[in-house]
């Protein structure tokens, strides 16, 4: 089987491994992973039988297909590491680094030609419910851009993106599960300010906003439509709604959005 490294042992790193244990995508035996403390990574490669290994180097040069899964901050450093033993083993690299382009690492790496995919996941590929973007450099071959694309598939879903559009994925698909549980939490906090228990209100909070997103999903109308087919005339929904507006939601949601872009596009 082929081989997979993880260079990083961090959130998202085990949530894309937790992904393919749980589906038995992937086997155990053939995931490798190091990260900067033994402490960090040895436990957990124990705990889900991985194989631990002792340096970045080690991990390019036992594996096929590398994910990078490392801060921004240190990405040039670990890219200087291994950089020798990726041109030797014609490793297939894979980063998961927001706000770090495919140029930006073929430039750390030299002039040797290698094969990267830059991909942007969400920590829902744990419960395979992701949202991956996934761009390749001319350099990957289709046949492991497919390879990689089929595993990531696995943990949600996925869709080839250009380079210019990641920073606006990443506040829409990667950062925004955070978003989510904010307004779940925030949803379930006024709840509880009604006498509900936090456990109850998140709950009850939690199933309608999977329910909406799957209805959305799957349904002909438009998220517009769907508003106003819960807004009854006269009802409880529209004098929530216009509560909602009038603190200014909408454009709370778009300041985000703009946030994270503009963060993603300073790193
Ligand atoms: N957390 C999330 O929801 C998402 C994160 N990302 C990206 O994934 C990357 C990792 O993020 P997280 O897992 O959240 O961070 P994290 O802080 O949880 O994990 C970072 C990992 O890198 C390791 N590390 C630090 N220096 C190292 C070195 N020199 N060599 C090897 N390993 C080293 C740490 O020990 C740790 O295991 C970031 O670039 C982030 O932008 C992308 C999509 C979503
Ligand atoms: O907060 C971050 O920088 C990363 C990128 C997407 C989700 N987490």
């Amino acid at each position: 089987m082929v081989k997979i490294g993880f260079i990083g042992a961090g959130n998202m790193a085990r949530a894309i491994i937790n992904g393919w244990l749980a589906t038995g995508k992937v086997a155990a035996a053939d995931i490798l992973i190091h990260s900067a403390h033994r402490q960090s990574y040895g436990p957990y490669a124990e705990e889900k039988g991985l194989v631990p290994v002792e340096s970045n180097k080690e991990v390019v040069e036992q594996a096929e297909i590398v994910f990078l899964a490392v801060k921004p901050l240190v990405l040039g450093s670990v890219l200087a590491e291994i950089k020798q033993d990726v041109q030797t083993k014609k490793s297939v690299l894979v980063s998961m680094v927001s706000g770090v382009s495919l140029a930006e690492i073929q430039e750390v790496l030299g002039n040797g030609k290698v094969e990267l995919l830059r991909i942007m996941p969400n920590v829902n590929v744990e419960i395979n419910e992701g949202i991956t973007a996934l761009a390749g450099n001319p350099t990957l071959t289709d046949e492991h851009y497919h390879f990689c694309e089929d595993l990531l598939n696995t943990l949600g879903k996925t869709t080839p993106l250009a380079e210019k559009d990641f920073s606006t994925f990443v506040a829409l698909g990667g950062s925004s599960p955070a978003f989510v549980y904010f307004f779940i939490d925030s949803l379930a906090r006024a709840g509880v300010k009604y006498g509900l228990t936090k456990k109850q209100a998140t709950e009850i909070a939690a199933q309608a906003v999977m329910g909406s997103a799957k209805k959305i999903l799957v349904a002909s109308k438009t998220p517009w439509e769907l508003v106003d087919a819960v807004s009854s005339p006269g009802g409880t929904t529209v004098a929530g709604l216009l509560a909602m507006e009038e603190a200014g939601f909408m454009t709370s949601i778009v300041k985000a959005v703009d946030a994270t872009i503009a963060k993603d596009q300073k790193k």
